[in-house]
């Protein structure tokens, strides 16, 4: 379980960019984190894992609880091969050799990375690198998943092989948190939705109270409730 409470966050104490964001993720549950480009899910998201500049508001994850943040663009160490990376990120969490080591071999197989572990991942593909992330995330077992555009970048069956995965953490009961504009995916793979625009939470809750809020049937896709609530919300932005 996490709570998020953030009142004010944002790049420079006098002019901040989100404020009123509240939404938890209970275990075994996946919510979106969607909005138009600018929207602030990026700046959510380093507000959850604390690497905001500056922030009003509490974050709560239960003691002992391990995070997994994927970023969007993502972040590896220069002089590490990617078996360095997990041993590292196995070390930081205590992993004992017999629990990591099965674990990280079968997700390097999935993601067809099998004979690159002692490459240096920084002259890796854009989706190699992506994937390579994906691999040390999972390998932890993490209790919360945040996960910045997982489906930007990947090839299609690294794409089936990450939603597998989603699934099964989903039930083994971790929480999710994911940025995506693939609405599709996002209707078939979350439980519930926080819709962000510029900086504010518009909406919070499932397809059908969003269906419910946007005065549609329940066979309207998601895609078009976020495009209909948009519309909506600028029509009534007062004009200048
Ligand atoms: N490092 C930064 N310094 C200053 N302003 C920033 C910085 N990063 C983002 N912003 C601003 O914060 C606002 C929200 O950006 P954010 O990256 O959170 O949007 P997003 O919803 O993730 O967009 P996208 O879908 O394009 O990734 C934008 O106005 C953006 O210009």
């Amino acid at each position: 379980m996490i709570e998020v409470k953030i009142n004010h966050a944002g790049y420079h104490l006098e002019q901040l960019y989100l404020s009123d964001i509240h939404f938890s993720i209970p275990p075994g549950e996946t919510v979106g984190l969607l909005g138009a480009n600018g929207a602030g899910k990026s700046t959510t998201i380093k507000s959850i894992i604390g690497t905001i500049e500056a922030f009003d508001g509490e974050i709560h994850i239960k003691d002992g609880h391990r995070l997994a943040y994927i970023p969007e663009e993502p972040i590896l160490y220069d002089h590490l091969t990617l078996w360095e990376h997990l041993r590292l990120a196995a070390t930081s969490y205590d992993l004992p050799d017999e629990q990591w080591i099965p674990k990280a071999e079968e997700l390097l197989k999935l993601f067809l990375l099998t004979g690159k572990e002692h490459h240096f991942p920084v002259h890796f593909s854009k989706g190699m690198k992506q994937k390579s992330l994906i691999v040390l995330s999972f390998m932890i077992k993490a209790d919360i998943y945040i996960i910045d555009e997982p489906f930007i970048g990947l090839d299609p069956i690294a794409t089936k092989n990450l939603i597998t995965l989603l699934e099964q953490e989903k039930q083994r009961g971790a929480a999710i948190l994911m940025t995506t504009h693939v609405l599709d995916s996002a209707e078939k793979l979350c439980d519930t939705f926080v819709l962000l625009h510029e900086g504010r939470m518009l909406f919070k809750g499932n397809l059908i109270e969003l269906q419910q809020r946007t005065n549609q049937t329940l066979d309207t896709s998601l895609l078009d409730c976020f495009y209909y609530l948009l519309e909506e919300e600028v029509a009534n932005e007062p004009r200048l």
